[in-house]
């Protein structure tokens, strides 16, 4: 069915372990990104450019090796080599010419709190082992996404990560074409929606 509702994020999960972000600001929204980012994943390559760099990023990344920091103003050549950029300066000339230079390289960028700026959003997270939910409200409330968040993890048993291990086993040990795979599977796990407590 055709989209009729004027949201058009595609929603992806990254493997971040994998790639290189630069993140330009150091200050509190910088290091509010830097928390999102490498709380996902921490193995993540970050190097953070910014002018002045707070103490509390500083404390906060003494735990991440991968993380390289440089107290100087920000370079064109910074995004040599990075895959992703993500902006958090107080400076929105500065901002605004990220974002072209990154258009100009087709560089995926988000600049905080700019939605026009944006070409992806960084969403609310609720994870429980294996599970790992973004939640976005197409940047028309982040409030909201953050108490829908609190809703699915209160909702949502720790469990559950016990039941993906025991599926991810199952699958490895079916046998048979994958039409007779997924039948086996969905079997399984067809009364799982009739109660919580299946889960
Ligand atoms: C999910 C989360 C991830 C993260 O930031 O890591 C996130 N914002 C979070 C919190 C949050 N941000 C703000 C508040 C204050 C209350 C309020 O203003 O509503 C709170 C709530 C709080 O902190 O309690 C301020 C704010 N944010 C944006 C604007 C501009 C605008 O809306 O136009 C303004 C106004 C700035 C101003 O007034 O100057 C825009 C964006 N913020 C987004 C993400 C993207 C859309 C995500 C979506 O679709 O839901 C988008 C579009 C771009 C982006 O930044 O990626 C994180 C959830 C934390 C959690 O899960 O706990
Ligand atoms: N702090 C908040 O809660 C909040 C909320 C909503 C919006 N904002 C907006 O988000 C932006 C960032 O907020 P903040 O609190 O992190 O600001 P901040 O002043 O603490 O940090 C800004 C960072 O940008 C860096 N910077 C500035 N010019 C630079 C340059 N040319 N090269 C490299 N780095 C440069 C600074 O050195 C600093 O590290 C501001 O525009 C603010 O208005 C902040």
């Amino acid at each position: 069915m055709k989209e009729v509702t004027g949201n058009p994020l595609f929603p992806v999960f990254l493997q971040l372990n994998k790639l290189h972000v630069l993140l330009v600001g150091g200050g509190n929204v910088g290091l509010e990104k830097l928390t999102a980012l490498l709380g996902n994943s921490p193995e993540a390559t970050v190097t953070l450019v910014a002018r002045e760099i707070s103490t509390d990023v500083r404390s906060y990344v003494a735990d991440y090796p991968a993380v390289r920091l440089r107290e100087r103003a920000f370079e064109e050549a910074d995004l040599d080599g990075v895959d992703l950029v993500v902006v958090a300066s107080n400076n929105p000339q500065l901002n605004a010419h990220i974002r072209n230079e990154c258009r100009k390289r087709h560089l995926l960028i988000n600049v905080a709190d700019k939605p026009d700026l944006c070409d992806f959003y960084l969403g609310s997270v609720v994870k429980k082992g294996n599970l790992k939910l973004g939640i976005s409200t197409n940047g028309k409330s982040p409030t909201i996404a953050k108490r829908i968040k609190e809703l699915l993890n209160d909702a949502l048993p720790d469990e559950i990560d016990e039941t993906l291990t025991y599926m991810s086993q199952l699958r490895d040990l079916l046998k048979g074409d994958f039409n007779d795979k997924v039948k086996a599977l969905n079997a399984h796990t067809a009364s799982l929606l009739a109660s919580k407590e299946g889960i």
